[in-house]
């Protein structure tokens, strides 16, 4: 097969947060139904495939990120991603892909998740597949359930184990102070130990608050930091105690809301403006790395 593009494609794709994060009671197959608000933040990572004659993958981090927790093998969401693709559509062209990670390495961020998407849309391009939306989007929930988001970008609902994704109308823009750390967690011991929080307790059906979409039809900060919020943050919290400090800290600060990002550890500080952000993230430092960034942007975008 013949590529029109053998220097390759590179793609950028964005973290996410989790507005509001509803879980559900556990299914029989081990994932939780989930009830979310997505939004994509300025955070991003990018991945170049170009044709080679093995499959491999390498990878660099952005200042300040460290990739040790990064696989460089065949569990490497980006060289699943390209191979899910080719298998499924019959492409026998190998590809070298490289990752360059801005976005923190198992902090709840996603970031895995936007290597996935970014690998599915740029080897759908390198080998010139003209796929539908809806089949990368299709292909993307089978990899895990936060890659279509990486796609989608936005602001945006999720349903199902959170692969069902449906943009939000969002006419704002929030300022973010995103503060990591540098000990990941790990995303399925949070959900077990929201399972144990649980035991014996009726878990109702996760939803998305009504007042949450309104905030962000109107782009109304202060109205979105009433509405945010995470089932996993008590987990989060029980697993990682010393949390709960800088999230105090960054109220005190006064950010307009403070919450755990997905399955943590990484923290979220919403505020009003960028000089705000940049007075919170001030305060924030002596507990961790404190990025200021915003959302909405864009999903998985071809450079
Ligand atoms: C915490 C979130 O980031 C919030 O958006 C996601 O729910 C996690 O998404 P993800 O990392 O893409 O998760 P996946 O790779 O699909 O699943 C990893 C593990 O997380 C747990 N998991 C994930 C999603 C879900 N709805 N219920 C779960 O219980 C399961 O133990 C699963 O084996
Ligand atoms: N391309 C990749 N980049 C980072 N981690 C990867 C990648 N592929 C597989 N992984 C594995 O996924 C784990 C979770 O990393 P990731 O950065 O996606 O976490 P996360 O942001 O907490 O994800 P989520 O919020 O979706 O649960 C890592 O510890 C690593 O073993």
């Amino acid at each position: 097969m013949t590529s029109l593009h053998e220097t390759g494609v590179t793609v950028r794709a964005p973290a996410k947060i989790n507005l509001h994060l509803g879980v559900g009671p556990v299914r029989p197959d081990g994932f939780h139904p989930l009830a979310t608000a997505y939004q994509a933040i300025s955070l991003f990572s990018t991945v170049t495939a170009t044709p080679a004659d093995d499959w491999a993958v390498t990878c660099t981090g952005q200042v300040g990120i460290d990739t040790a927790g990064v696989p460089l093998d065949d569990t490497n969401l980006a060289l699943r991603a390209a191979k899910l693709l080719a298998r499924e559509h019959g492409v026998d062209q190998p590809v070298a892909l490289h990752l360059d990670k801005g976005i923190p390495v198992a902090g709840g961020l996603a970031g895995g998740s936007a290597d996935g998407a970014a690998a599915l849309l740029a080897c759908s391009l390198l080998w010139d597949l003209s796929l539908p939306p809806a089949r990368l989007l299709e292909l993307a929930g089978e990899l895990g359930s936060d890659v279509p988001f990486g796609l989608v970008g936005g602001s945006a609902s999720g349903h199902g184990r959170g692969e069902l994704v449906e943009p939000l109308e969002d006419h704002g823009r929030y300022d973010w102070v995103v503060l990591t750390f540098d000990t990941g967690m790990s995303t399925p011991a949070v959900y077990a130990d929201f399972d144990v929080l649980h035991e014996g307790v009726e878990v109702p059906d996760p939803e998305i608050p009504p007042a949450l979409v309104a905030a962000l039809r109107a782009g109304d900060a202060r109205a979105l930091a009433d509405a945010v919020g995470n089932d996993l943050q008590p987990a989060s919290l029980r697993l990682r105690p010393q949390l709960a400090e800088p999230l105090r800290a960054g109220l005190d600060a006064s950010a307009y809301a403070a919450l755990v990002s997905g399955s943590g550890p990484t923290c979220l500080f919403l505020c009003g403006d960028p000089d705000h952000a940049a007075s919170v993230a001030a305060a924030l430092s002596p507990y961790g790395r404190a990025l200021v960034c915003h959302g909405p942007v864009p999903g998985a975008t071809v450079l």
